[in-house]
């Protein structure tokens, strides 16, 4: 992999220092009678590398949809870079904010290259009939965005695959190319939603090291991922979704320091805990039981014939 950043200067989407790129007021996003994001306020600056964590359907994939155009919140603004975002996803694209899926989403029948080049279209400016009538100009731009694409390709080290199929990258390669895909947009920011699933560790620490170097190109970037140590060893800070609302934001030994967060990743009881009083009717019967075993009215039948495997059995089933 190609990652040394000194050479390659900044990005041509890159932000300035120390700016807000991202500002998310208020985001609330629902589905009938399901709030699936509630109020959500998240903001990333330039040059930041920011982690969006949250058990399953906390609405960390909704969050981003809404960040990205795919979903008009229902309440809530977006801005990037101070403008209001528009709802649609292309628009987004242009402004400057790229992202890749959770579900890998790429054209399985191009090229590597191809694929990079696709996401190139919305900085392409030549237009229809430039493209038709393949005037001067088109092979001008083409050439061009072939150049940036192979760079791109570099950058993610995929250049040697740039002529095989998507399809026959193996799976770790492919999340690689979708980012380059996505930077090919040359993108201020750009949105990762699980970038490690499915890698093995290898693949994992490649993919750390992938994100620090488009961090140095001047690109901030807001990543989901359940991979807790990916995410704290990346992140400047940590944001905690849990059913829809930001429970925790800070940096990594804050949110790792945090009792909430923990108490939301195992179930938190829920306060007057109905299953909490049935548990200790059943444990007072047990131990009801345990105190007439053995009795003349129940000579043969010992209540608990292995104390210490009745113990197991309450502990498997907490
Ligand atoms: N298009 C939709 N229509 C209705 N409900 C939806 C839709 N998209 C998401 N939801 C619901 O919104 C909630 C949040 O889902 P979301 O996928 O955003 O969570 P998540 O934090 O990304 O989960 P995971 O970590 O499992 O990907 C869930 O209850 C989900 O079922």
């Amino acid at each position: 992999m190609t990652t040394d950043t000194t050479t390659q200067g900044n990005a041509p989407g890159a932000t300035t220092p120390g700016r807000t790129v991202l500002d998310a007021r208020g985001v609330t996003m629902r589905f009938g009678g399901l709030t699936a994001v509630r109020g959500v306020d998240l903001t990333v600056n330039s040059g930041e590398i920011v982690g969006l964590i949250g058990p399953n359907g906390a609405g960390k994939t909704t969050f981003f949809n809404c960040l990205t155009g795919l979903y008009t919140p229902t309440e809530g603004e977006v801005r990037y870079q101070g403008q209001l975002l528009p709802p649609k996803s292309f628009k987004v694209t242009a402004a400057g904010i790229a992202r890749t899926f959770q579900n890998i989403r790429l054209f399985a029948n191009m090229t590597v290259l191809e694929n990079v080049l696709v996401g190139r279209h919305t900085r392409t400016k030549e237009g229809f009939w430039s493209a038709v009538l393949r005037g001067p100009g088109f092979h001008r731009a083409e050439k061009a965005s072939r150049a940036r694409a192979m760079e791109l390709l570099d950058f993610v080290g995929l250049a040697a695959k740039a002529d095989h199929l998507a399809r026959n990258l193996p799976y770790g390669e492919q999340r690689k190319l979708e980012i380059a895909r996505a930077l090919a947009s040359e993108p201020g920011l750009l949105l990762l939603d699980e970038p490690t699933a499915g890698m093995n560790p290898q693949e994992t620490r490649a993919t750390e090291e992938l994100v620090f170097a488009i961090r140095d190109q001047g690109i901030a970037v807001l990543v989901i991922e359940h991979d807790m140590r990916f995410i704290f060893n990346l992140c400047d800070r940590v944001a905690v979704l849990v059913q829809g609302e930001k429970l925790v934001e800070g940096d990594s030994a804050t949110v790792q320091g945090d009792d909430r967060v923990v108490a939301a990743y195992l179930g938190e009881p829920l306060d007057n805990d109905p299953g909490a009083a049935e548990a200790a009717e059943v444990e007072a019967a047990e131990a009801h039981a345990g105190t007439h075993a053995g009795t003349p009215a129940d000579p043969g039948t010992p209540a608990d014939p292995d104390p210490a495997a009745g113990q197991q059995n309450k502990e498997t089933d907490r």
